[in-house]
């Protein structure tokens, strides 16, 4: 739901604010990584087929945020979040652990997201928000960042995510890893050559962490 308004919205947004500077600035990144100077329609086309392919640019993640503002802010929707979520994270953050967003999305969108949720405004919970701007999510790199930017070993970090690779590059930087296993929306490898030995959890509730 959230993608399809993004994908809808672009071409109105991007005639109504491409020459302000915030937004310019990542257009102009979409240009320069579509190789060449191009007009605004080719470069909404890129950003739509970006879409299409789930490809978490940091420049369309920028856009998609600022895109899905208006739309929050006009309750035309509230940001989907799995039933188990909000009462695990009220749970873990009641018993004195600090919690952090990683995500692909920019940081003003995972606000936004957080803050418009089907479960209300989780904003409050987060000790801190983390974007690609500290690298991409199946780098080990990024891991090792956040860790020294929160201030605490990486082998204390438990790091959720429903992708493999993300949770292959945590552990390489030395965190613990769970498999949010949403089986039904995103399916990951079982067995055979993709088989890894990720600890799995199909529901936040399963996830039994240390007070
Ligand atoms: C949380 S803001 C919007 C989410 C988004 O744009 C996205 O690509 C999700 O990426 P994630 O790394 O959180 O799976």
């Amino acid at each position: 739901m959230l993608f399809p308004y993004a994908r809808n919205a672009l071409p109105g947004f991007v005639a109504r604010h491409g020459k302000e500077e915030e937004v310019r600035r990542w257009l102009d990144a979409v240009a320069i990584e579509h190789g060449s100077i191009c007009s605004d329609e080719v470069i909404v086309e890129t950003l739509q087929g970006w879409i299409d392919q789930d490809r978490k640019h940091t420049a369309l993640k920028a856009l998609q945020g600022m895109i899905w503002e208006a739309g929050y802010r006009d309750a035309e929707f509230t940001a989907p979040i799995y039933a188990d979520v909000a009462p695990a994270l009220r749970q873990w953050r009641g018993s004195g652990l600090p919690l952090y967003v990683y995500s692909s999305g920019s940081v003003p969108a995972q606000k936004l997201f957080f803050g418009h949720s089907d479960a209300g405004d989780l904003t409050p919970l987060f000790s801190g928000w983390f974007d690609t701007e500290v690298g991409g999510k199946r780098e080990a790199g990024s891991y090792e960042a956040i860790a020294a930017r929160i201030g605490i070993d990486a082998s204390e970090i438990l790091f959720l995510s429903d992708v493999v690779e993300e949770l292959d590059a945590a552990r390489i930087a030395g965190m613990q890893t769970v498999l949010v296993d949403r089986r039904e929306d995103y399916p990951q490898p079982r067995d055979g050559a993709a088989a890894h030995d990720h600890p799995r959890a199909t529901s936040f509730a399963d996830i039994l962490l240390p007070a």
